[in-house]
């Protein structure tokens, strides 16, 4: 998208906004975008380029009377802080990397005044050189600065209001006038564009049946109510009736394939090809249904149909389901699972009768059913209530097995727990050295004694491989965002169940610790000092903390390296009253019998503590080591073998093959892939949609809103097909 614009003497200026295909890491920032002095000497022409144009001001003390100063600040924030290394910052633009001159940063010297990089507007070297001018670019990673962005491109040109008065007064009336600078004359004189959009947004009418604006007067009213207006809905319905094509479509997919021309849609003649529809072209323009406020109950209900429902003929199909016609769209809804019922949970009940007893105490523990006060004490009751006899029997058999740096860490946090000693420890443990092993005996130990000991880990992944687990967020009711607050607390109040809970705790366990954000033990120690009314360390309780550092830091959402390192437990101002306790010796490779299982244990660790080899934060993986593909999908046929016939395998076969890999997007690419070749039938499941809060419901649209992949939280559509892999957590 652009705009462009003549400044107040007619200095042409554009703003582009671009959307990438593939997103900037944030890591990839300082490649693209650049906020300091080149060096003089390897690159003087750049050099020049930004001397002469992307120096800003300067103003403030240099200048006072600078257009830019209000109350005596800059209001563009000039001159910037200098960093050793580019930042996300909370308005969404990143704090680029502007060294000072200490630190190899460089200055120049511009009327007598000593610049340095405080003062550099952010720029691209490439597009600086082969522009020679003012080209400002910036990384926009939140709505909220795109919004910001989106505004300034559709703001209007300058305009002015003036009076004209003449001795004769022949003009009275106040008239608008725009100033033209000459090379915006000359501009529009050819005509070049001004502005312009890629790709082209069609709006969609959404209505009632019957429902659409007429607008009439006295000559054409019998017209009008005779042959009302079409719309584009209308002539959607009358489209699916007559073209096979259209019966595969959304509504909003249509404008894809269909120009909206002379009150009908008509095939595109321009476009890229649809493989298998010899007339059809598609080319790149989004249709946008008008957004429906939920208050106007079935045609919001009409709108969410039209974007699950492919080629309707009339507002009758829309509300038929299995050949039943329902009486209101709200109904078809429902009956189609858009909707939030209790049916769910009905059909869990019914169809499980084996599972019932189950069922029934995970629906009153998760499900939070409204007359809960008859179980107001079963956070209490579910700590307290273990299998003595099984807790006993997991002592007695590991206890003996126990290696001697093992039985070390294990009979410290014991004495310190039956001592009440309220230390906090770091369990530091390499992948396979039995952190699990021993985390589980400790656990069996205290509670033996009838002990509360609550089991955590950052991940629910790892929280199900500790016997009673749970993630720390969901357990100690972690704000979401740490960081917006300097003092986090536990939003748990002093009165409520697990308070009670927390006030008897003896030992709490906290695994892949090196995974979670510094602030969330902080919040945790603030809580417990606050719940159990203890001013020592984590309120008096004893704490196990474990992890290994060579593994995955906190993730911080859009956040450097740098922010990353600054946010993970090392730097908390709790580490310095934390007591170590290493585990060395693998036992993975120890009790089992694979070849390379040693070699490969080392190589990692090498890795972990960078001892291995490494260019640019890039290692080269020993041959002999594993086997190495070029492409993902010769990593799929080597796991999946004879794909197609994947439903002949043994539920085994599938149980032991697995690709692992670190991003969500990845995963998702990797999952459909072989989805897509399975020959079994699709099976689509949809989230259920309900509506929170209506005002915020027309400012995001549900089909928006469905749309977003966010980590950590399920697709809104999840396709399986017969023998896709599942893992139920
Ligand atoms: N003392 C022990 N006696 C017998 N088996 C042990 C002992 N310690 C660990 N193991 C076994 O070694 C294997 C690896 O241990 P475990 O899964 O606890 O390691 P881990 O440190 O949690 O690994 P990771 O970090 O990769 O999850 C397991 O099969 C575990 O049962």
């Amino acid at each position: 998208m652009y705009s462009k614009e003549w400044q107040k003497r007619g200095l042409p200026h554009i703003h582009i906004l671009l959307w990438l295909q593939h997103h900037i890491t944030p890591d990839q920032i300082d490649n693209v975008i650049c906020a300091e002095i080149p060096d003089p000497i390897r690159d003087p022409q750049l050099h020049e380029i930004v001397k002469c144009n992307m120096i800003y001001g300067p103003c403030g003390c240099f200048n006072r009377n600078s257009p830019c100063m209000k109350d005596n600040a800059c209001s563009k924030h000039y001159p910037k802080n200098l960093i050793k290394e580019t930042q996300t910052g909370d308005d969404g633009y990143p704090k680029y990397k502007r060294r000072s001159t200490d630190d190899g940063g460089f200055s120049v010297n511009i009327k007598g005044v000593d610049i340095d990089n405080r003062w550099i507007v952010p720029y691209n070297p490439v597009l600086l050189r082969s522009c020679n001018a003012h080209v400002n670019v910036e990384y926009c990673s939140l709505v909220k600065s795109i919004k910001y962005v989106c505004k300034y491109v559709n703001k209007g040109s300058d305009q002015a209001s003036f009076a004209l008065e003449n001795e004769k007064d022949e003009i009275k009336t106040y008239e608008s006038g725009r100033y033209i600078s000459s090379s915006e004359a000359v501009w529009r004189i050819l005509e070049f564009p001004i502005h312009e959009r890629f790709p082209t947004v069609v709006h969609l009418a959404v209505h009632l049946e019957n429902g659409q604006r007429v607008y009439f007067n006295e000559q054409n009213l019998h017209d009008r109510v005779n042959s009302p207006p079409t719309t584009t809905l209308l002539s959607f319905f009358d489209l699916c009736k007559v073209d096979d094509f259209a019966k595969n479509l959304l509504y909003p997919e249509v404008p894809a394939y269909y120009v909206w021309d002379k009150k009908k849609f008509q095939r595109r003649k321009r476009g890229v090809n649809v493989v298998g529809w010899p007339d059809i072209k598609r080319e790149h323009t989004l249709g946008r249904v008008y957004t429906v406020h939920p208050n106007n109950t079935e045609c919001y209900h009409l709108r969410m149909l039209l974007h699950e429902i492919r080629g309707p003929i009339s507002f009758e199909a829309l509300k038929t389901v299995n050949g039943q016609v329902h009486p209101t769209f709200k109904s078809t809804c429902k009956a189609l699972g858009l909707l939030e019922d209790d049916e769910h949970l009905y059909a869990a009940l019914c169809q499980s009768p084996h599972k019932i007893r189950d069922l029934f105490t995970i629906i009153l523990v998760f499900c939070q059913p409204t007359k809960s006060e008859e179980f107001d004490n079963r956070e209490y009751l579910k700590e307290t209530s273990y299998d003595l006899v099984a807790l006993e029997y997991v002592v007695r058999n590991n206890e003996e097995s126990l290696n001697d740096e093992q039985k070390f860490a294990y009979n410290q946090i014991i004495t310190s727990v039956n001592n009440n000693e309220g230390r906090i420890y770091f369990l530091d443990t390499p992948g396979g050295t039995g952190k699990t092993f021993l985390i589980n005996l400790i656990l069996a130990k205290v509670r033996g004694t009838r002990d509360i000991t609550l089991a955590v880990a950052s991940s629910g992944i790892a929280a199900t491989l500790l016997e009673g687990g749970r993630t720390a967020h969901a357990t100690f009711k972690l704000p979401l965002n740490l960081t917006t607050s300097v003092t986090p607390f536990c939003n748990i109040s002093k009165q409520s169940n697990f308070a009670e809970v927390l006030k008897d705790t003896k030992l709490i366990v906290w695994d892949e610790i090196t995974m979670a954000h510094k602030s969330g033990v902080e919040a945790l120690n603030r809580s417990l000092k606050d719940i159990r009314g203890n001013k020592r360390l984590m309120g008096g309780v004893t704490v196990l903390l474990a992890g290994d550092f060579r593994q995955t830091l906190p993730v911080v959402p859009k956040g450097t390296r740098t922010v990353e390192v600054k946010s993970c437990l090392k730097r908390s101002t709790l580490w310095p009253k934390i007591n170590i306790l290493k585990l060395s010796k693998n036992m993975r490779v120890h009790l089992g019998e694979e070849k390379f299982a040693g070699r490969f244990a080392d190589l990692l660790l090498e890795i972990g503590n960078s001892d291995y080899p490494s260019f640019d934060e890039m290692i080269t993986i020993p041959e002999n080591l594993c086997t190495v593909v070029t492409t993902v999908q010769d990593l799929i046929s080597k796991i999946y073998q004879d794909i197609a016939h994947i439903h002949d395998k043994p539920m085994e076969w599938l149980c032991e093959r697995a690709i692992l890999t670190p991003k969500n997007d990845q995963a998702a690419a990797i999952n459909d892939t072989p989805l897509m070749s399975f020959e079994g039938e699709e099976k689509v499941y949809t989230s259920i949609d309900t509506v929170v809060n209506m005002d915020n419901a027309t400012n995001y649209p549900v089909e928006f809103l469905n749309s977003l992949k966010p980590p950590g939280m399920p697709y809104h559509r999840l396709i399986l097909r017969v023998g896709t892999s599942i893992m139920l957590l």
